[in-house]
């Protein structure tokens, strides 16, 4: 697939592009993708004089002064327009493909309703000849809102772009510990041998948040925890801790490869009140109540803008999942996220099982704790646990912690994301299945809600979350 020349922003008016897609682009730039630079259109329903600016002034934020002089990085800011349209008109679309260059990559960065009437109207453009063939669709999550539309999505875009051409974007696979762990598992001869039920006793996957609702009710209240982390970030995530090691790294396999666990995945036992192996109960939901997280006040979510407590709308879930397959039976693997999380774990923790004689003569009484490898999701940390000392050692057992911290990746998730999306590599992107087996997952979860079985619990914004959760990293 060739590099991209031009790249369209739908939506690039909201929070997104500012935020997180221009720093990332600005992060990529500068690692020297693409060489020559890109096209940047940004596109939205009303006009817009500044967009260049916009762009100089978030590029400028993220770089030094001589990335920013970088040939390509200029020019990626003195080309960047503005192109005003209505991203579900046809007419509007074709008149937006007649003023650029192509390749050419379409970024939605709209809500998942209007994405879906975004390629509704591109499919007939396709359909009349007027889609140029090489066209790359970027989508960002949620892809669809529920099963059924994730599929009505899939199949549409089946109708008229193939899926190399689709990336379903997730910025956590572009963090720099999940991007570490590929080299982790598979260029390392000590854990790949363990990478199963006989050796691991459970996996816990955490992206416990400081962060509240940052006035973010309007996408929020009918989101909660359970679908903006669970459902993407962090089934993805594990799908790619827990996949079989792929034979090439590539997109072919592996979108492959972690469907295939995604498609082994259900809730723990089936029910959502049963505990796991290791006590934690199935599922969790909880609210967080007024509290001080990291010195700062925090009003009760349900004091915030535009919440209706009668929603129930959830700022924390946990649940234990099972990978049903000979690889994985019987293992718990937690997924879990909260907002408004005081001292917050991120990162994703496999703990081994122990050794399988206890020798009576070590000094400490019972089981040695087990062996635990931390991989630190945003700050590129990596603890391995382990015993050591001894009846023969005057220090009696001591645990001792194998840790070191890789270096900075250079690029943001999101300029991870963007590099793949202008390089055609679709290796860390999910797959249509995948997406809709994320889907399937998260309907269980709101089944086990629904049941009644599983109670909203508050909890107190700056707290570890609801006690009950039974979580102490
Ligand atoms: O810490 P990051 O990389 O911004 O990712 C966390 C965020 O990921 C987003 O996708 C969620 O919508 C947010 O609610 C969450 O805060």
């Amino acid at each position: 697939m060739s590099e991209l020349r031009t790249l369209v922003i739908f939506g690039a008016a909201g929070d997104l592009t500012r935020r997180l897609l221009l720093p990332g682009l600005a992060t990529c730039l500068a690692a020297g993708v693409p060489e020559r630079g890109i096209m940047l259109v940004g596109s939205g329903l009303d006009e817009r004089e500044d967009f260049a600016a916009v762009v100089q002034e978030a590029f400028a934020a993220e770089l030094s002064e001589d990335q920013l002089a970088l040939p390509a990085v200029r020019h990626t800011i003195d080309s960047a327009r503005w192109i005003t349209a209505d991203a579900t008109d046809p007419e509007h679309l074709a008149a937006l493909l007649d003023q650029v260059e192509g390749p050419l990559g379409l970024y939605f960065a709209l809500p998942p309703s209007v994405t879906m009437l975004s390629c509704e109207a591109l499919s007939r453009l396709h359909d009349s000849g007027r889609l140029p063939q090489d066209t790359v669709l970027v989508l960002e999550k949620p892809f669809g809102t529920d099963l059924d539309s994730a599929r009505d999505l899939n199949s549409l875009l089946a109708g008229f772009v193939p899926e190399e051409r689709i990336f379903r974007v997730d910025h956590f696979l572009g963090l720099p510990g999940v991007l570490g762990f590929v080299g982790l598992r598979f260029a390392n001869r000590i854990l790949e041998p363990l990478w199963n039920r006989e050796d691991i006793e459970r996996i816990e996957i955490v992206f416990d948040e400081v962060l509240g609702l940052e006035g973010r009710a309007g996408f929020y209240e009918a989101t909660g925890a359970a679908r903006d982390m669970i459902q993407s970030h962090l089934l993805q995530v594990m799908a790619l801790v827990m996949m079989d090691p792929p034979t090439r790294f590539d997109g072919v396999e592996i979108p492959a490869n972690t469907a295939h666990v995604l498609r082994a995945t259900r809730l723990w036992s089936g029910d959502a009140t049963g505990e796991s192996g290791g006590g934690t109960p199935a599922v969790v939901r909880g609210r967080y109540t007024a509290g001080t997280v990291d010195g700062r006040a925090m009003p009760s979510y349900v004091d915030e803008d535009g919440v209706d407590p009668a929603r129930e709308t959830e700022t924390f879930a946990q649940v234990v999942v099972e990978v049903d397959s000979w690889r994985w039976n019987g293992v718990p693997v937690v997924l879990r996220s909260g907002k408004a999380i005081g001292s917050p774990r991120q990162e994703i923790a496999v703990v081994f099982r122990r050794p399988p004689h206890d020798y009576e003569q070590f000094p400490s009484s019972g089981p040695q704790p087990p062996d635990v490898l931390r991989v630190g999701f945003e700050d590129e940390r990596i603890d391995l646990e382990l015993n050591a000392g001894g009846p023969f050692d005057s220090r009696g057992m001591t645990r001792t912690v194998l840790s070191t911290e890789l270096p900075e990746p250079g690029l943001t998730a999101y300029g991870s994301v963007l590099r793949w999306v202008l390089e055609g590599k679709t290796a860390f992107t999910v797959r249509g299945d995948g997406a809709e087996e994320g889907w399937r997952i998260l309907a269980q979860i709101a089944a086990a809600y629904a049941s009644g079985q599983v109670p909203l619990q508050d909890y107190e914004a700056g707290s570890a979350g609801p006690a009950s959760a039974g979580l102490d990293g």
